[in-house]
């Protein structure tokens, strides 16, 4: 009897705790809703068009149970109802959706507003602190450390590494000869391989399965990380922690860590085991210099690039050609650890670890959409490849062999079809920025207020009417000069624009030259589905959810007009 009266007592106070909880709660979350009210935030916020809010959860719940093919539609929709500035409420928290060429210079031209929003911090215990996360004072000193090592003369020097691996992957597709197959795998293998190279000095020879091992690692930590976008419970850590992600997470990231600390390590052994010998290996700078002086020669302003992205100011293009001489600089990685050796940077080994993962995530994935996007389209598009093809024919004959960085300046029509394939598919699809001060726009002089997070919407940008007369047809026209010289240079941003661009810019466009001229020059691809069936997903990189399905067939190697 005592033992009943117990727990009826026990019962009795547990649910009394329960229902105290609960008003504690619901009072606290009404005093946060209406302080939320009064805020500044809430305030200049609400003065933006946006879907109906409902208290505490904002807007949030139009997420909810969407697949990520799902919301990229959801995102569009409300794009197209609401015009080029959107608000929307996750919870208390403001984001603001720019889709305008003007209001978007705003937020990437300045040096004020470089801070990433919060969404980057599921990148962080990836890739630490490095430059795409960092910010103030680190994210300078590191972007001014490594953006020359990007430099046009130490990217010609990849170009052996390039066409090997082209070649490699050209052999490795003929087995899909005559299938349906998705490309994306091979042009994700390719890249990797790529960059372990001229990253990190890892070579096929020297690579195990790890690079294999490594390439699938970083897809699937990419989807967590967008699924923790998406998902807005996994986005809190005590949430995500007691998930399966958090496991996969773990363990993806010991393979992903794993194989950028061995190479680190290596690399720093073989440096000090040289300079004990008294070593100093070549620096790229030594490798590139029979370039003649003052050849500044990407074919400088005669690429289609160096015209279309001139007017969004980086850093990559104003490196005093004489500093990069007087300093040797060497490769990426190189130049960390001499760096960090010689003391001439302040440079930490974790440090350099994080920058290492950050090129690598950056580096593979942009890249490996990119061209498959490419492949995809131009099966899609037969005309456009035999246009492609005829300017490759032109500069190669039928001849195998490899392609030099002057062939690449040669690549007029081909630039533009990988411009146009960024401008229709640009695989960062947006970035989002912190406001930390308010700024205004152009578009009905908006303010939009410090704490905001902005969202740049590159894709919806890309399909403006106001800067492209027909926004949904693939036509690499619309990069000849006279289709560019009059429009807004941040109305075409794939590499985003101004002190915080994407430092590899030039070494992807070179490196998708090398290998789609490679891969086009030996086959033509075949696309079944026609581009209005071609399945978005809003992936952190933009990709295809029904695949990246073509097929092939090895060239005959003429010019198209040979053929009729
Ligand atoms: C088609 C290929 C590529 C595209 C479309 C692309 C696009 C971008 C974009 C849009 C950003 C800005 C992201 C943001 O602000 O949130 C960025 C940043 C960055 N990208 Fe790329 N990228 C490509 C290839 C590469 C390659 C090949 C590398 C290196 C090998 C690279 C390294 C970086 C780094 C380190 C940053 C951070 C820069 C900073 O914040 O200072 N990217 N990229």
């Amino acid at each position: 009897m005592a033992i009943i009266e117990e727990i009826q007592g026990y019962h009795f106070s547990a649910g009394r705790l329960l229902f105290y909880t609960l008003i504690l709660l619901t009072s606290g979350l009404v005093l946060l809703y209406r302080k939320q009210q009064k805020s500044k935030l809430y305030r200049l916020g609400n003065k933006i068009p946006g879907p109906i809010a409902i208290p505490i959860f904002g807007n949030a719940l139009l997420a909810l149970g969407k697949k990520p093919s799902e919301l990229v539609k959801v995102g569009l929709e409300y794009a197209e109802r609401y015009g080029d500035v959107v608000r929307g409420w996750l919870g208390t928290k403001l984001v603001i959706f720019l889709n305008d060429a003007v209001d978007v210079e705003v937020i990437l031209n300045s040096h004020v507003h470089i801070d990433k929003s919060s969404e980057y911090n599921f990148f962080k215990p990836w890739l630490g602190e490095g430059l795409l996360i960092s910010s103030g004072a680190k994210w300078r000193s590191h972007r001014k450390m490594i953006a020359p090592t990007f430099h046009i003369n130490i990217l010609k020097s990849f170009m052996g590494v390039f066409n090997q691996n082209s070649k490699n992957v050209v052999e490795k597709m003929q087995s899909e000869i005559g299938k349906t197959f998705d490309v994306h795998d091979h042009m994700s293998g390719v890249t990797v391989d790529i960059l372990l190279e001229t990253a990190m000095g890892i070579t096929r020879k020297t690579q195990d399965e790890s690079g294999f091992d490594y390439a699938m690692a970083v897809m699937k930590m990419c989807d967590i990380i967008h699924q923790r976008h998406y998902k807005f419970w996994l986005r809190l850590d005590f949430i995500f922690k007691f998930t399966p992600f958090f496991k996969k997470q773990t363990k993806l990231l010991n393979i992903i860590h794993g194989l950028t600390n061995k190479v680190i390590k290596s690399k720093k052994e073989t440096f000090l085991a040289n300079r004990a010998k008294g070593i100093i290996s070549p620096t790229l700078e030594e490798l590139t210099k029979e370039v003649p002086e003052g050849d500044n020669s990407e074919g400088s302003s005669n690429t289609v690039s160096d015209n279309v992205f001139k007017g969004l100011r980086d850093d990559l293009d104003f490196i005093d050609e004489n500093d990069v001489g007087e300093k040797k600089r060497l490769a990426f990685l190189d130049l960390m650890i001499e760096s960090a050796q010689n003391g001439t940077n302040d440079i930490t080994d974790h440090e350099i670890k994080e920058e290492v993962d950050t090129i690598m995530f950056e580096g593979h994935d942009t890249t490996a959409a990119g061209s498959s996007f490419v492949l995809c389209l131009l099966g899609v598009h037969q005309d456009i490849q035999a246009r492609v093809y005829d300017e490759l024919y032109e500069i190669f004959g039928d001849s195998d062999r490899p392609v030099t960085f002057e062939d690449t300046v040669r690549m007029k029509y081909l630039e533009r079809v990988i411009l146009e394939t960024l401008r229709m598919y640009p695989p960062v699809p947006v970035i989002a920025r912190k406001l930390k001060h308010d700024v205004q726009i152009s578009t009905n002089n908006y303010v939009l207020p410090a704490g905001a997070t902005v969202v740049i919407g590159t894709y919806k940008i890309h399909r403006n009417p106001k800067y492209y007369k027909n926004p949904n047809v693939f036509d690499p026209d619309n990069f000849l000069p006279e289709n560019t010289q009059n429009r807004h240079y941040y109305s075409f941003i794939p590499f985003s624009a101004g002190p915080r661009s994407c430092v590899g810019r030039k070494y992807a466009m070179l490196k998708l030259k090398v290998l789609l001229s490679t891969i086009l020059r030996n086959y033509r691809t075949i696309s079944e589905i026609p581009e209005e069936k071609f399945e978005l997903k809003g992936d952190i990189i933009l990709k295809r959810s029904d695949g990246f399905r073509i097929k092939i067939e090895p060239r005959t190697r003429v010019p198209s007009s040979a053929k009729i």
